[in-house]
């Protein structure tokens, strides 16, 4: 922690972002903890590689739009000596918000973050289908933009209505009503065994048949559960790429530790990005 300092979270602002109820979500319990806002999520790991915050708060995927890339691939090629120190999901329900009461008719243009808009993209296209949509940093940025008179509404938290006393017009407006999003806990060291964990590997493997098959194969061999796979572009050659998977299990593990050794033979690069506790959904 930072020395005689409360501990400090950074997370994607301004205040009443879905990332800051995950961060209210994390730090639950917990004394002595402390939020702090930040314009994007580049300068939320900045501000825990430089040592400003002692953690940060990444959104890493939603149940409807799938993975926020611009986390993973800052947690794959920028952020040097970032661990992932824990996990957080939770509901999102995303609301048509304005300054005062609106008609749909009147509405001429629609704002929000980029995820936010892809969760509610239905809902956007057979409410609003000549509306220009704008996209934001994030969700509260949206709604400090909107003007009914100007027929500008944005999409975003049912929070931060209330916070800066803003209309909300409809609630629930995403595509699927069942909506969730995960994030990750970063710092300088990931977390300590539990019993209960996961641990976030990155790694590329040589592009010949079967090498991604026999990589996969280390974590069949020893039961070991995978919780997500996703590609991301090497950004070295165009049509190469490097997989971030999710298992069950801590690095410390002596079984998850064989499967890694085995990895790093059969992978032309491995990066363990950390272990942390499992999420325990309805905590
Ligand atoms: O804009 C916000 O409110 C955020 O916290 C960002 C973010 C994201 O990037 O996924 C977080 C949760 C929701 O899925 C929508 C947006």
């Amino acid at each position: 922690m930072i020395r005689g300092c409360r501990m400090k979270v950074g997370y994607l602002g301004p205040k009443g972002t879905f990332s800051e109820e995950a961060v209210f979500k994390y730090i639950e319990g917990m004394k002595e903890c402390e939020a702090i806002e930040f314009a994007t999520i580049q300068d939320v790991v900045k501000s825990v590689a430089e040592g400003t915050c002692d953690e940060g708060i990444l959104p890493v995927e939603n149940s409807i739009e799938g993975s926020v890339n611009v986390s993973l691939d800052l947690l794959i090629n920028d952020a040097e000596g970032i661990l992932v120190r824990g996990e957080v999901i939770i509901s999102i329900s995303q609301c048509l918000i304005c300054d005062d009461f609106i008609d749909f008719k009147d509405v001429h243009c629609i704002l929000s973050h980029p995820q936010a808009l892809a969760q509610c993209r239905e809902y956007i296209l057979n409410n609003f289908p000549t509306a220009e949509v704008k996209t934001t940093e994030s969700t509260v940025k949206a709604l400090l933009g909107v003007n009914a008179k100007k027929g500008i509404v944005a999409i975003g938290p049912e929070r931060a209505a209330w916070l800066y006393n803003l209309k909300i017009l409809e609630k629930d407006v995403q595509d699927i009503k069942e909506n969730y999003t995960r994030f990750l806990v970063i710092a300088k060291r990931d977390s300590d065994y539990t019993g209960e964990d996961k641990t976030s590997i990155v790694f590329s493997v040589p592009n010949v048949p079967g090498s991604l098959y026999r990589a996969l194969g280390v974590f069949a061999e020893k039961n070991i559960n995978m919780t997500k796979i996703e590609s991301r572009p090497s950004r070295k050659k165009f049509g190469e790429y490097v997989f971030w998977v999710d298992i069950e299990g801590h690095r410390k593990e002596e079984r998850i530790k064989e499967a890694l050794e085995d990895l790093k033979i059969k992978a032309d690069f491995l990066k363990v990005i950390g272990s942390y506790p499992k999420f325990k959904m309805g905590k």
